[in-house]
């Protein structure tokens, strides 16, 4: 689904990413982790070509991200809240990205109602814009509207952040059951090693720009990585 061949990306001459290869498959679950200032963003970014990498091409499905608008229409993604409306309601943004792919009122409602636990009554019906929501309020509004096209492959940077704790068990919870009901392939960042543990089946470690280890989870993935991050 996607690979990463050769990417640089450089500010002011300092080198931040350096990837020779990454290849995602279809209905694989990814999760990026790394301490902060590793990459992880700037990795997602290059792969929504929202920046260019210095050097080097990302592909999806075979096709340059940077030459192409196709995946566009099968990609779902929530970075930040820079991806939000400020001034729509949580309605009028899932609106605005249900009209972008072509979804009914009546999708729009039903797409959103597994996420309605997830809301737990914060959400919709609030008669407030999007800027005077909470930041974990306003996460969960990203994460559902990028969820909202029913993409094949959905990229959630840090996804868990600022999420209480029984609203990080109910992500977890839907995006398992996005990943077995609908065999999406997910890539998500997260500095929770439980969580994106329990979410992935594959965890890549990024430590200044690269990719210093891949691997498959299992019950001894938690403490591996507990031990790699033990400094
Ligand atoms: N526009 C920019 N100009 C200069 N440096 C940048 C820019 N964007 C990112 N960087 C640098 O690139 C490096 C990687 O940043 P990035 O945000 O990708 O890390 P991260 O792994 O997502 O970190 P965190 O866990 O803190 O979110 C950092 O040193 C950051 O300062």
């Amino acid at each position: 689904m996607i690979e990463v061949r050769n990417i640089e990306k450089s500010y002011n001459g300092t080198v931040v990413v350096n990837i020779p290869e990454l290849t995602i498959a279809t209905g694989e679950a990814v999760g990026v982790v790394g301490n902060n200032g590793a990459g992880k963003t700037t990795l997602f970014r290059m792969v929504l070509d929202l920046i260019r990498p210095s050097k080097g091409e990302v592909y999806s499905k075979g096709t340059n991200v940077a030459k192409s608008e196709e995946w566009k229409d099968y990609t779902g993604s929530h970075l930040d809240e820079g991806f939000l409306i400020d001034y729509l309601t949580a309605e009028e943004y899932f609106k605005f990205i249900g009209d972008l792919h072509g979804l009914s009122d009546g999708d729009i409602t039903e797409r959103l109602l597994p996420f309605m636990d997830f809301f737990n009554d914060e959400i919709l019906n609030q008669r407030k814009y999007i800027r005077d929501f909470s930041k974990g309020n306003q996460k969960k509004i990203g994460v559902a509207a990028a969820a909202l096209s029913d993409p094949e492959l959905l990229i959630l940077d840090e996804p868990f952040a600022n999420l209480d704790p029984s609203s990080q068990i109910r992500l977890k919870n839907l995006l398992r059951s996005l990943r077995e009901q609908k065999r999406i392939t997910l890539l998500i960042s997260s500095h929770d090693l439980s969580h994106v543990i329990e979410v992935c089946e594959r965890i890549v470690v990024m430590e200044k720009g690269q990719l210093v280890q891949d691997m498959q989870t299992n019950e001894n993935t938690l403490s591996e990585l507990e031990t790699y991050f033990t400094v």
